[in-house]
């Protein structure tokens, strides 16, 4: 069934949407409405003529927002809504036609990701409330990495923990992973092979993929594993939690935010979770913003080579997310870290691939693994799932 899809990407105070259409050459209706139940809401966005807009919502909540946003369609009217839901546990190999009982499985894995599936359930409550005649579709962040065998998600702890609590390691971004790696299979000639994706945002993680299949990812049970990201620790020692306890007397709480909203590039940096800055803070010798920069690009390395043990052969890195796909100094560093892998990153081409382009970065004539940008389309992929699932229960 191909029909416009109103994608909704509901987070704790804000809902980033995009309208997509079934023609492709449409003009997509996106945006987001932020800072929700506060004083400063407001929806930010772009017209079809590609105007941006911003709108003052003070105190809006989701729903509220949800009209806000529904009178921004410019009269486009959705045939469904694609909400990316982030956490699927082991239910959802695939998007699924939200009912009640596909709402209470999302609630039973809502421990899981406390900071993502509590709003994501808020805006299948909202929209069901603003579009009631609407069929809702639940595209998973998770489903993608349910292909990954049991060496890969198993955590070395009693199996009772996996067997009775669910307790393993799950992946995310999976519906990006996905996306960059398919169509670095369709752009190469190297085609559907053994792929590295690194997806480089606000949250970061890496995938191992084969055949489209993912094989392995650096996040875990949540999505706090792996990576340094813009606010989040990534990997530290699993002794930390008890040592801050213990020595520090810090509440579980306490340890849970810092490594989730104040750890990461901003922890490192001491200034700010922003990519932007802190090159630039880095580019005038502040040592805060130097170090997180060295540890962001040498941790991305690092993972990429353990990942590529997950894959017979490689045929390529693919860098995604706003700064994969915009800044060539976390790509250059990142692909000097694997000298071992023959990767030949042609200098120029990586300093003139910014803003959402795509291409590959390789030197002429090198046969060797390749390096790619692919800008990410989470959105589109969400409603071309939501599609298809629609289809499929027609
Ligand atoms: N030109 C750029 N150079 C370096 N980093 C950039 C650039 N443009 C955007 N970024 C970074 O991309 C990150 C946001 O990524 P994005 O994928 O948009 O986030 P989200 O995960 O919220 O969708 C920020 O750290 C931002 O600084
Ligand atoms: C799962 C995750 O980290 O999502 P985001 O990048 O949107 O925070
Ligand atoms: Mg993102």
């Amino acid at each position: 069934m191909n029909v416009p899809v109103l994608v909704i990407n509901c987070g704790s105070s804000s809902i980033k949407y995009a309208l997509i259409d079934t023609d492709p050459e449409a003009p997509r209706l996106a945006g987001i409405a932020e800072r929700l139940g506060s004083p400063d809401a407001c929806l930010k966005g772009k017209s079809s003529a590609g105007d941006k807009f911003e709108q003052a919502l003070p105190n809006a909540d989701h729903t509220q927002a949800l009209s806000a946003i529904l009178e921004r369609l410019e009269g486009r009217t959705p045939g469904a809504i694609g909400h990316r839901i982030v956490h699927g546990g082991e239910k959802f190999t695939q998007a699924a036609l939200i009912d009640a009982s596909v709402v209470s499985a999302i609630q039973a894995t809502a421990a899981l990701a406390p900071l993502h599936n509590p709003a994501n359930l808020a805006g299948i409550a909202a929209t069901q409330k603003v579009f009631p005649q609407l069929p809702q579709v639940a595209v998973f962040d998770t489903a993608f990495h349910q292909s990954l065998s049991p060496t890969a998600y198993r955590y070395a702890l009693p199996e009772s923990l996996y067997a009775e609590h669910g307790i393993r390691r799950y992946g995310f971004h999976g519906t990006s992973h996905a996306f960059v790696s398919q169509r670095a299979a369709t752009l190469s000639a190297r085609g559907a092979g053994g792929w590295l994706t690194a997806h480089l945002g606000n949250g970061c993680s890496t995938c191992a993929v084969w055949n489209n299949q993912s094989q392995d990812t650096s996040m875990g049970l949540t999505p706090l594993e792996g990576l340094v990201m813009g606010t989040r620790s990534g990997d530290v020692d699993p002794g930390l939690h008890a040592h801050l306890h213990r020595q520090l007397g810090w509440s579980l709480d306490k340890i849970d935010d810092v490594l989730n909203k104040q750890s990461g590039l901003l922890g490192l940096s001491g200034l700010t979770n922003d990519m932007r800055e802190v090159e630039e803070a880095a580019e005038q010798g502040h040592e805060g913003a130097m170090l997180a920069l060295d540890v962001f690009c040498y941790r991305i390395a690092k993972s990429l080579a353990a990942l590529s043990c997950a894959l017979p052969s490689l045929d390529g890195v693919i860098f995604t997310g706003g700064i994969g796909e915009n800044s060539p100094i976390v790509r250059r560093r990142v692909v000097g870290l694997l000298p071992h892998f023959g990767f030949a990153l042609n200098e120029i081409r990586n300093d003139a691939m910014i803003r959402g382009q795509e291409g590959k970065l390789d030197s002429d004539q090198h046969t060797g693994p390749e390096v790619w940008v692919i800008p990410t389309d989470e959105e589109g992929r969400i409603a071309m799932e939501t599609c298809h699932c629609l289809e499929v229960q027609a």
